[in-house]
Parts: C-alpha cells; sequence; structure tokens
C-alpha cells in the first residue's frame, strides 16, 4: 500500500496552495511524509527558479519549501498526537537562516521535527539539505484555522 502524503488528505478547501495543494493545476505539488519521528519532503527544483547565479535556487523558494513542508508536519502532528482531525494550518511566522547555497536539479530534502504543540499553535523545526549538505536551517509557528473561520 503506498503511503498518502499529509498535503493528499487535506478536505479539498485547504488542498489549492500553490506550493503543495493537490487541487492546484499550477503548483508544486509538494507531498511530506513521516520518515520516525521526523517529517520529511523532496522536491528537485527546475533551473527556472535560479537565483543571482546559474544553478543555485533563490532564496524565496527555499523558504516556500520549508513554509509548506512545516504547515504540512503541523498538522500531521496534530493529528498524531491529538488523534483529531485537524482543518488546516496557516503560517504565523516563519524564519530561515541560509547557511550554503542550495542547488537546482539535485534532489532537496526539506525535515521537520516538532518543537511545541500547544492549542492550536505547532512549532516545526526545519533544515532543507542537498546530498547531505546543510543548505538552510529555520522554524516556523503554523496556527490552525479554527473550524468556523472560513463562515467569517
Ligand atoms: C489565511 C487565513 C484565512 C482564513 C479564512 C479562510 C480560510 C480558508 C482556508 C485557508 C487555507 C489557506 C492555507 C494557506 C497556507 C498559507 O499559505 S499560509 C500564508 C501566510 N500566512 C497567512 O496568511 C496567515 C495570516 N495570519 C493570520 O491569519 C493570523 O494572524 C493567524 C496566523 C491565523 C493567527 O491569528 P489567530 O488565529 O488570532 O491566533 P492567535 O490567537 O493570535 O495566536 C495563536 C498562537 O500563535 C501565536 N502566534 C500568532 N502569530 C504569531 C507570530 N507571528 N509569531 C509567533 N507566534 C505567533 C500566538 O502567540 C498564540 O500562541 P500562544 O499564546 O497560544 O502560545
Amino acid at each position: 500500500m503506498t503511503e498518502l502524503a499529509f498535503q493528499d488528505q487535506y478536505a479539498d478547501e485547504y488542498a489549492h496552495c500553490y506550493g503543495c495543494g493537490r487541487l492546484n493545476e499550477d503548483g508544486m505539488k509538494l507531498k511530506s511524509y513521516w520518515d520516525g519521528e521526523e517529517t520529511v519532503c523532496r522536491f528537485t527544483a527546475d533551473p527556472k527558479f535560479s537565483g543571482g547565479y546559474p544553478g543555485f535556487l533563490y532564496g524565496g523558494m527555499i523558504a516556500s519549501l520549508m513554509d509548506c513542508h512545516g504547515a504540512a508536519t503541523a498538522w500531521a502532528a496534530k493529528a498524531r498526537t491529538v488523534q483529531q482531525e485537524a482543518t488546516r494550518f496557516v503560517t504565523a511566522s516563519l524564519k530561515v537562516d541560509f547557511r550554503a547555497p542550495a542547488p537546482t536539479n539535485v534532489e532537496l530534502e526539506v525535515r521537520g521535527k516538532i518543537n511545541e504543540i500547544k492549542g492550536r499553535k505547532v512549532v516545526v523545526d526545519l533544515t532543507l539539505s542537498a546530498a547531505g549538505k546543510l543548505c538552510a536551517e529555520g522554524s516556523a509557528v503554523m496556527v490552525e484555522i479554527p473550524i468556523n473561520r472560513q463562515e467569517g
């Protein structure tokens, strides 16, 4: 049986994100999974996402990968620990330290680790590596959308 990605378990109304929404035809459709107590997302960036120098990814894309994987990790952590269906997490805060250039055309590995779960808030520690080399690290504060939020 193939494991379902976290993002593929979001309700349809939460599945339109450019980064990871399965229903966004133009998006990147990032997929995140458990790997023991950590989570992992793998993505190879097309050279069209280069930064100022050919062959290396622009910083906004690095942040975007960490952001979407962080939101998905928060969702999965809530589902696993509280054992209740989560709605969808949005990013309240994202901090990224860029440690080394990240290449395009090379599989990148984004990893998440739960730092804190408190009420609707989940804090996720994140890294992004290429071929085992750390390129970026940071953390995200993710907040779950209350069920009635969409109704105003
Ligand atoms: C976008 C929403 C539309 C909703 C209507 C329709 C929804 C339809 C589905 C949409 C699905 C979209 C999915 C998109 C996924 C992305 O792309 S995220 C995009 C970027 N992020 C955003 O646009 C979020 C904009 N910000 C917000 O909506 C609100 O500020 C937030 C994040 C929901 C938080 O507001 P809140 O619900 O009033 O929560 P609040 O009680 O203030 O804080 C909860 C906890 O988080 C902490 N916290 C809050 N902000 C911060 C911060 N900046 N730094 C550190 N800690 C913080 C608080 O301190 C608190 O912690 P504790 O005191 O409990 O320890």
